[in-house]
């Protein structure tokens, strides 16, 4: 059965719409945790535009399951990893100006500097997972740098215009989750996926671990954190 992380950067970029210290993230992963999330996952940009250092700090100390810390490979953040030592980190590329993080890591282009990265953070004990197209190449390369985990970007899935191009991109990451799984990397998935678009990335088995912020909060709006948290654990579990 596949596990549920929840991503609550979007708490915290309601609470930094008006800079102060509501909605709190940390009160919203205790939640998600007594609904059933299986770990915590939140994403410490380097611009700070939601997620504070004070959050990850506090949410260390709080969270209960597996805190998982996305972030650029650079130097700041690598120590900051070593420092707080979440469970997992997943490296993911980052541009100041996107609204979101707009595609996988070019781990073909930096794999140099992310091999580095990665036995860092191993050495730290931190499980290490790269945030990806499903591209056979790239997950080649994910491999060979030593990488725990690949987590394939939906992004292009839950993008698509019409079902074809849909059922293109399914097939895309139905391949990776074999190519990955063939060369012994743990796979986890995410990325615009939401509460219609998860069952189909969810039938395809192999996938560990699904970690899905912006539908959650979404729908958090309109029925609550709990309820929202339990229907999707049960999508990704029981698909
Ligand atoms: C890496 C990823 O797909 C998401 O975690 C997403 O980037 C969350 O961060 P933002 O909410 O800043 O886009
Ligand atoms: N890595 C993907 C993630 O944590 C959540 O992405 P989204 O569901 O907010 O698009």
């Amino acid at each position: 059965m596949a596990r549920l992380g929840v991503n609550i950067d979007h708490v915290a970029t309601l609470r930094q719409a008006r800079g102060g210290t509501e909605p709190d993230p940390v009160a919203a992963a205790a939640i998600a945790e007594f609904a059933g999330a299986d770990g915590i996952t939140i994403h410490l940009r380097e611009d700070r535009r939601h997620i504070q250092d004070r959050d990850l700090k506090i949410l260390r100390q709080t969270v209960q399951t597996r805190l998982n810390l996305e972030m650029a490979a650079t130097e700041e953040m690598i120590a900051i990893a070593l420092s707080v030592k979440p469970e997992a980190c997943t490296l993911v590329p980052e541009k100041r100006a996107e609204l979101t993080t707009e595609g996988g890591l070019d781990v073909r282009i930096h794999q140099e500097a992310l091999k580095v990265a990665i036995e860092k953070l191993q050495a730290g004990g931190i499980i290490v997972s790269l945030f990806i197209d499903p591209d056979p190449d790239q997950i080649k390369v994910a491999n060979k740098i030593g990488a725990d985990y690949i987590e394939i970007h939906t992004g292009s899935f839950a993008e698509a215009k019409n079902w074809k191009e849909e059922e293109l991109e399914l097939i895309k990451i139905e391949n990776a989750v074999k190519l990955a799984r063939k060369l012994d990397l743990g796979v986890n998935a995410g990325h615009g996926l939401n509460y219609t678009n998860v069952k189909k990335v969810a039938a395809i088995g192999g996938i560990e671990e699904f970690n899905i912020g912006h539908s959650i909060m979404s729908r958090a709006i309109m029925v609550g954190l709990d309820r929202a948290v339990r229907d999707m654990s049960e999508l990704v579990r029981y698909a």
